[in-house]
């Protein structure tokens, strides 16, 4: 029998919101994932820095995934001070699965147009497979991608899960336009982000007087 996979989903999460679980959730079952791997982003260099510091960006995940089986947060990158690169976070947890285990990595699709500009980006086709959602606005298809990102994804997406990594796997997500920074922006007007965010977001962010609250 094939061993089952890990999902790995990192994000900046300033806030977590309710995409990001729909993500998660969805890529669980279509995947038959056995446990989906939160990695808050300590220090991203690819972006602006987040808004709230890395502990209350941790504080969040953990509130919107406790109770919910088959996720876990790793708090890795979020407690160092190194910058959040994804290869070296794929080597530490090839390390801690073992080489034959399937690892997917999780993003929506902004983030995967984007993947030729991440640090030694080819390598993660060797330590995982991809998996990316659809989002509004942002077109999964190979005319509109890099060159270079655009072979890729031609050529890999014929892989098999069975294997260990090296395979890119799009799938659809219903999970509408919702984003960190239009719910940040929301906040900080005085608007409900009503269910944008997940239960007790909004009261931490009120708590901690995150995002001009
Ligand atoms: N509405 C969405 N649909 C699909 N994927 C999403 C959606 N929102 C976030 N994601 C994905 O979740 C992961 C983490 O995203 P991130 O924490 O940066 O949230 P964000 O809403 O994109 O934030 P920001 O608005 O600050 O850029 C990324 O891979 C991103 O593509
Ligand atoms: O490794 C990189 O160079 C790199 C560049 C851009 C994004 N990432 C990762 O991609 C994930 C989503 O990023 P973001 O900006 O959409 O929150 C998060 O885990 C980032 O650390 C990683």
């Amino acid at each position: 029998m094939p061993e089952t996979a890990i999902g790995i989903l990192g994000g900046t999460f300033d806030p977590v919101h309710s995409a990001h679980l729909a993500l998660a959730e969805t890529a669980r079952q279509r995947f038959a994932l056995d446990r989906v791997l939160w990695i808050p982003a300590g220090q991203p260099r690819h972006r602006d820095a987040p808004r709230a510091t890395a502990s209350d960006r941790l504080a969040m995940v953990e509130i919107a995934i406790a109770n919910r089986p088959g996720f876990e947060l790793d708090a890795s990158e979020a407690r160092s001070d190194a910058p959040s690169y994804t290869v070296p976070t794929l080597l530490r947890l090839r390390e801690r699965f073992g080489a034959t285990k399937p690892l997917v990595l999780l993003a929506g699709a902004d983030a995967f147009l984007g993947l030729p500009s991440w640090h030694r980006w080819r390598e993660i086709f060797s330590l995982a497979h991809l998996a990316v959602a659809t989002r509004p606005g942002y077109v999964l298809d190979a005319a509109v991608m890099a060159p270079e990102l655009a072979a890729e994804f031609l050529q890999r997406q014929h892989g098999s899960l069975a294997a260990a990594a090296g395979a890119i796997m799009p799938f659809t997500l219903v999970a509408g336009t919702v984003s960190a920074t239009e719910a940040r922006t929301m906040i900080k007007a005085g608007r409900d982000p009503g269910d944008w965010l997940p239960p007790g977001i909004l009261d931490y962010i009120r708590t901690h007087h995150l995002y001009g609250t």
